[in-house]
């Protein structure tokens, strides 16, 4: 317990890494996966453990995974802390790291869950995350508004409907709660795919905060390579 006089909230990371990639369909997890000669996940924990906003890096490896040991991870220094804890769905994943990281955590302090996927996370989008939800009740999360023409399909794969895209937002992370609240909103959510939605069934209403298409999630083969050409030509 921290004394009173220093009660400022602080900031944690969580990193669910505990998927199998299925859809990426590759010989291992995909946050293993060779990206500008770093594995995939590197290169957003780097982001996060120089985040100077952000205390510690927690990040949630499956039970068994044999491959964190594998590499040096000493370069991103202190703040990171693997965890072996991983769930059989991204929400255990979270909720079980959240419980895990709860002896350093304080009910109040901010936690930001990150996908491992998501290597392109930069400086800018930690910031204004925190910048944006420092005096919000419910806290929330990096999206971007839909850009497309929306189509809902039928059985068949013929148009039924025109979806109105207005106030359509495409989810990303890091999203961004109370601790308390966060784990409060897992433990009671069923088929939750990510943390907005558990608050939101607690009958919350996370905020949105404009983020951008580069910080893209690694779900399929093309991915890869978009994330690579993005930190290549990333300026600053
Ligand atoms: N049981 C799980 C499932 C997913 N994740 C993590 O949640 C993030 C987003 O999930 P997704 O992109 O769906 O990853 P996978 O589950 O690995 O991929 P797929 O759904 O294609 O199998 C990833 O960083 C993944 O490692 C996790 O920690 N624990
Ligand atoms: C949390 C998330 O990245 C928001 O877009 C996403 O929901 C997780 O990925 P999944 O493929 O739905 O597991």
């Amino acid at each position: 317990m921290r004394a009173m006089q220093n009660f400022q909230p602080r900031h944690f990371a969580i990193v669910p890494a505990a998927g199998n990639g299925s859809r990426m369909a590759a010989s291992r997890p995909k946050q293993y996966l060779p990206l500008l000669g770093k594995p995939l996940i590197f290169h957003s924990l780097a982001v996060l453990c120089a985040a100077p906003a952000i205390d510690k890096v927690f990040v949630v490896l499956s039970v068994d995974d044999a491959e964190w040991r594998r590499h040096d991870w000493s370069s991103l220094g202190p703040k990171l802390v693997p965890l072996f804890c991983g769930g059989a769905t991204r929400a255990d994943s979270v909720l079980a790291g959240l419980r895990a990281a709860a002896h350093e955590v304080e009910p109040s302090d901010w936690v930001l869950v990150h996908d491992a996927a998501r290597p392109c996370l930069a400086p800018w989008h930690i910031e204004k995350l925190i910048r944006e939800l420092a005096r919000d009740e419910v806290g929330g999360l990096l999206a971007v508004p839909v850009a497309d023409t929306l189509k809902r399909a039928g059985e068949h794969r013929q148009v039924l409907a025109t979806v109105p895209r207005e106030n359509l937002w495409q989810a990303q992370t890091p999203q961004m709660f109370r601790h308390v609240m966060l784990r409060r909103a897992l433990e009671a959510a069923t088929h939750v795919t990510d943390e907005a939605s558990a608050i939101e069934a607690a009958g919350l209403h996370p905020r949105l905060v404009e983020g951008d298409a580069t910080n893209l999630k690694v779900t399929y083969p093309l991915d890869l390579h978009l994330a690579e050409w993005i930190l290549t030509n990333r300026e600053g």
